[in-house]
């Protein structure tokens, strides 16, 4: 896009250091896990924060990923400040203190290193969204959020041509970005239990709060009983309430196939949203690249709106009156 870039993103050195910062300040609450590696080989982290943090214990488990696409450098200033939140307000904030307590919180704050570098790693920004697997063409990368493997490459929802925005990859899981994060999130079944209860995929831009599935404009089809869509749908609509989102299943901005909440509901019945972060729209501050500046705003915006995602983990079927 030619627009310089600005420094006051996070990049990938910055973020591995914001998270052991993190962690130092709040050793019996944050931990780091390196749960895999990119296809240039950086760690991919995660942070875990809850009290008792060394420990695994029986409590309800949350999900916070950002950046699958490398341009949407404002999600990991979004990831980064709920880390700093939930840890720097613990014991000061009764909320967050009893939030702590009793979840385990994992904040994945940059899930396409790779792709993050490059774009920020020149004076202008190269307007990069995928990660950066060769495929053979000068658009480089595979699009990780149309890589995962429930549904992929249906519907219309991703594409098969290289070049592609939306390239999908040669088949699913090809890219190891998505096999790192299925295989993390896997790992988090205990017991035949999925342990996360709830996730959110944090992208820009557009200001919407989304829910599955991406891959039909239909609301209730197998995998998703009318119960199960009325929760979704009702927490999206409590958080977009309180962040100024606009709510609606995903499949409401256009088809997509392979995504991440689509396989983390369908095949893991992880209750999951996407956000599309500021701005609304591209004329306002050309989209992707809003200056840094707006970060301390539109990251604080959402406080509330995870805060109450957050209170439902434990039993998200209450959000309509239902038990589990
Ligand atoms: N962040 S974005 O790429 O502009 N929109 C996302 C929307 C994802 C979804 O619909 O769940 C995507 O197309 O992957
Ligand atoms: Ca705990
Ligand atoms: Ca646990
Ligand atoms: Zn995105």
């Amino acid at each position: 896009t030619g627009q310089p870039v600005d420094p006051g993103y996070t990049d990938y050195p910055e973020m591995i250091a914001a998270a052991d910062a993190i962690v130092a300040a709040h050793p019996t609450l944050a931990s780091k896990v390196i749960i895999g590696q990119s296809f240039l080989a950086k760690n991919m982290i995660a942070i875990k924060i809850s009290d008792n943090v060394a420990t695994d214990e029986n409590e309800p488990e949350v999900l916070f990923m950002a950046n699958i696409h490398a341009r949407e450098h404002l999600t990991v200033e979004m990831a980064l400040y709920l880390a700093t939140e939930l840890t720097s307000q613990y014991g000061t904030d009764s909320r967050i203190t009893s939030l702590v307590d009793s979840r385990e919180i994992w904040i994945i704050p940059m899930l396409n290193p790779d792709g993050a570098q490059y774009d920020l790693s020149g004076p202008t920004y190269k307007d990069q969204r995928k990660n950066m697997q060769p495929n053979g063409t000068s658009k480089i990368g595979t699009d990780i959020n149309r890589n995962f493997g429930y549904k992929w490459g249906c519907c219309g929802g991703s594409s098969p041509f290289k070049s592609s925005d939306t390239y999908r990859g040669t088949a699913a899981w090809s890219t190891p970005e998505a096999t790192v994060v299925r295989d993390w999130i896997l790992s988090r079944r205990v017991g035949g239990q999925q342990q996360i209860k709830e996730a959110i995929d944090i992208h820009t831009y557009g200001e919407l709060v989304m829910w599955p599935f991406g891959y039909t404009f239909s609301s209730i089809v197998p995998g998703m009983t009318q119960d199960q869509y009325d929760t979704h749908k009702a927490i999206g609509t409590e958080m977009a309430q309180s962040n100024g989102y606009w709510p609606g299943q995903g499949s409401g901005l256009y088809i997509t196939s392979g995504d991440t909440v689509d396989w983390m509901w369908g095949d893991q019945g992880i209750f999951s949203f996407t956000w599309e972060m500021y701005p609304k729209s591209f004329d306002i501050v050309t989209g992707f690249y809003p200056p840094a500046s707006v970060a301390p705003a539109e990251t604080t915006r959402n406080r509330d709106a995870a805060l109450r995602f957050l209170g439902w983990a434990d039993c998200p079927f209450r959000s309509i009156g239902k038990e589990n």
